[in-house]
């Protein structure tokens, strides 16, 4: 069962061809869909959403046609943008009843579905305030609550951690994986930093200038990515050696050695070579590719 399909899926603009003949099957959970600036994210979204037309290709979400479904798709469906784009001047609480009713909730339907989604997003008495003095993790927090506050079966958050401080980012990560162990609720997650959708996400999806760069469970993904940063007191050449010898594909990188990691036996093998070596351990540390990196590494990658 797929929540979203895509075929060959392309979009136009004039200067600028946003989506490249995107193929990609989505699997109920939590997705995570990275990709520098400009690679195309927004305007998945858009089209998924049957807000923007694709200039070829096709898409479904929930089974549901982007092309001429899109208000169906809506209705079962929850959006986050990325961009603030909160009234100041209202609540939260009034923001989201309205939101409510837009998505069609009768009043009473609307207030309480908005009391418990705003509870559930950490906004207590807070939310009877104006929107305008929230700091950036508040209103975070607002928009991911109207994306739910219809009880969708899917939610599209765009750049959800934009503008937030390390704790304000692992927060709305632990908030978002809840979103679906709690209520089975199943997201797509954007995001320009690979390494905080590795801990939310149970799949990964990469695109690069529009095209599909890769699509794996993110365990597979963490496997293929992962390397070990080992740093020794002395004796860096012969450790790459012995590591080599070993049958890790190993290298110097400056004084650091950086080890590509082959299971769990890699960390044994590392320290047993450093051991023989008489040498000093300095640090090894497990050490994920920045998304710059498999871009450059695309090719062997996507073969993997
Ligand atoms: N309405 C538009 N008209 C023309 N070009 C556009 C439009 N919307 C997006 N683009 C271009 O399409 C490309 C993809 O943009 P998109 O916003 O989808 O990327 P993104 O991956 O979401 O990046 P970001 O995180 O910066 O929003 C970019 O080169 C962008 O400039």
């Amino acid at each position: 069962m797929t929540v979203i399909a895509t075929e060959s899926l392309t979009k136009r603009y004039p200067r600028v061809t946003a989506l490249d003949r995107l193929t990609v099957d989505i699997a109920p959970g939590v997705t995570g869909l990275v990709g520098a600036n400009g690679a195309g994210k927004s305007t998945l979204i858009k089209i998924l959403l049957g807000l923007a037309p694709a200039t070829e290709g096709r898409a479904a979400v929930l089974g549901m046609d982007v092309a001429t479904e899109g208000a169906a798709i809506r209705a079962h469906v929850g959006y986050m943008p990325e961009h603030d784009c909160l009234p100041p001047d209202v609540s939260a609480t009034e923001f989201v009843v309205h939101m409510a009713r837009i998505s069609g909730l009768p009043p009473s339907a609307a207030r309480e579905r908005t009391a418990d989604t705003l509870r559930h997003v950490g906004l207590y008495e807070e939310r009877y305030r104006p929107m305008g003095g929230y700091s950036t993790g508040m209103k975070q927090r607002v928009k991911l609550a109207q994306a739910l506050v219809h009880d969708p079966r899917l939610v599209l958050l765009d750049e959800p951690t934009n503008g937030l401080d390390p704790v304000g980012r692992d927060d709305m990560l632990e908030l978002i994986r809840r979103v679906h162990t709690e209520f089975g609720i199943s997201v797509l997650v954007t995001s320009h930093l690979l390494g905080e959708l590795e801990r939310t996400s149970d799949h990964i999806v990469v695109i690069d200038g529009g095209s599909l760069l890769r699509s794996s469970s993110t365990s597979d993904f963490t496997q293929a990515t992962a390397s070990l940063t080992v740093e020794v007191t002395e004796h860096e050449d012969e450790l790459v050696e012995k590591l080599t010898a070993a049958g890790l594909n190993a290298h110097a990188d400056g004084r650091l050695i950086m080890v590509d990691i082959d299971g769990d036996e890699t960390y044994d093998a590392v320290r047993d070579a450093v051991a023989e070596l008489g040498t000093g351990l300095v640090r090894m540390e497990q050490h994920r590719h920045r998304i710059a990196e498999i871009f450059r590494g695309g090719d062997e990658h996507d073969a993997a």
